[in-house]
């Protein structure tokens, strides 16, 4: 493959936001300006490049930003995009600029969209992994994942104070479409009754046996956690299945929602995102097109995008294993 000189970056954000994911974007601009490289930066990620939203970037753009959560550049979710005749409009856009390197700070989407756009245009383009939903291949963690876990553990903590206090069941829902990891670590971080995640399904009679089972042992409280679009239903939708079947419980819902997504990023995700924002703009500078930078065993590695969102990251066997034990 032809290694280009790389002269001018553009940076963008896409997909959900992700507490680090500033953090990402001012390594990515400072390891550019470090190899006095001309960066610049694409806001609302695919719809702005499609809209020619399109900004050159000083070192004023990014200072305090590193602690910040949400993204200076704006994230959205753009169908245009997922269309030919507006990936051609994102690549005139870009050729107006004079860009010939592309940072995707994204998820699995995003980078899907950074795959597609490169084969089809030859940009030479890199993707780091920024989601709350750690469903990437390639990366032990994505950026975000680690702040996300902590705020739920935290939110749940503060739950399970009032959920003693009245003897009551808790059924709280966090974020994870597709992907069980924000569920799974919180149910081992806060001692859940039971964690209900989409890539396993777990019969409602099972639940029901469980939290029986918990009543005879007499458990202070009982907080179950579920995955959004988990494969039995939502949080409220499986209280109100339970609410038949064991009526003297008390029964509460709550859901975490959006409250995930925010917040200054924890240290991890800091770190991570800063050793992912340097290693991108150097990939990029060595030719290499077309991967994801991650971290394995706290080394950075390159996998191709193709890779990292083809091998859907599964929850691991052992987490989950985990969770049952400590739960029973
Ligand atoms: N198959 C695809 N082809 C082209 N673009 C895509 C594709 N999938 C996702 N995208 C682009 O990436 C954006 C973000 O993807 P999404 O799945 O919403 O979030 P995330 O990147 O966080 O997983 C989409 O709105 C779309 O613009
Ligand atoms: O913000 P929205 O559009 O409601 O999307 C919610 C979804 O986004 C996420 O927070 C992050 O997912 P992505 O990183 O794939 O965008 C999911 O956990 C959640 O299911
Ligand atoms: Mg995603």
């Amino acid at each position: 493959m032809e290694i280009k000189t790389i002269k001018r970056i553009a940076v963008l954000t896409s997909g959900g936001d992700a507490p680090g994911m500033n953090a990402a974007i001012r390594a990515t601009v400072r390891a550019g300006f470090f190899y006095n490289l001309e960066m610049y930066g694409i806001f609302r990620g695919y719809e702005g490049m499609i809209q020619n939203d399109i900004k050159k970037l000083e070192s004023k753009h990014i200072s305090h930003i590193l602690e910040r959560g949400g993204t200076i550049l704006k994230s959205a979710r753009s169908q245009e995009f997922r269309t030919p005749e507006g990936r051609k409009k994102a690549f005139e856009n870009l050729q107006k600029h004079k860009i010939d390197g592309l940072v995707v700070i994204g998820g699995d989407g995003s980078l899907t969209g950074a795959h597609l756009f490169y084969k089809e245009f030859g940009i030479p383009a890199i993707g780091i992994p920024g989601t709350i939903d750690n469903d990437l291949a390639g990366t032990d963690l994505t950026v975000g994942f680690d702040t996300a876990c902590n705020t739920a553990i935290e939110a749940i903590d503060k739950i399970r104070d009032t959920a003693t206090s009245h003897d009551r069941l808790f059924f709280v829902e966090v974020m994870g479409r597709d992907a069980g990891f924000i569920a799974i670590n919180a149910g081992i971080g806060s001692a859940a009754a039971a964690t209900l995640i989409p890539e396993k399904k777990m019969p409602i009679e099972r639940l029901v046996e469980r939290l029986k089972a918990r009543t005879k042992a007499m458990k202070q409280s009982n907080i179950v956690i579920i995955a959004e679009g988990g494969k039995s239903g939502g949080a409220a939708e499986i209280a109100e299945k339970i609410k038949k079947q064991l009526p003297y419980y008390d029964i509460k819902v709550t859901i975490l929602g959006h409250l995930q997504r925010g917040g200054a990023p924890s240290s991890l995700d800091r770190v991570l995102a800063s050793k992912l924002g340097v290693a991108a703009v150097e990939g990029l500078m060595q030719g290499k097109y077309d991967v994801m930078a991650g971290v394995i065993n706290n080394k950075v590695v390159y996998t191709p995008i193709a890779k990292a969102i083809v091998g859907h990251k599964e929850v691991d066997e052992y987490d989950f294993h985990v969770v049952k034990i400590l739960s029973t």
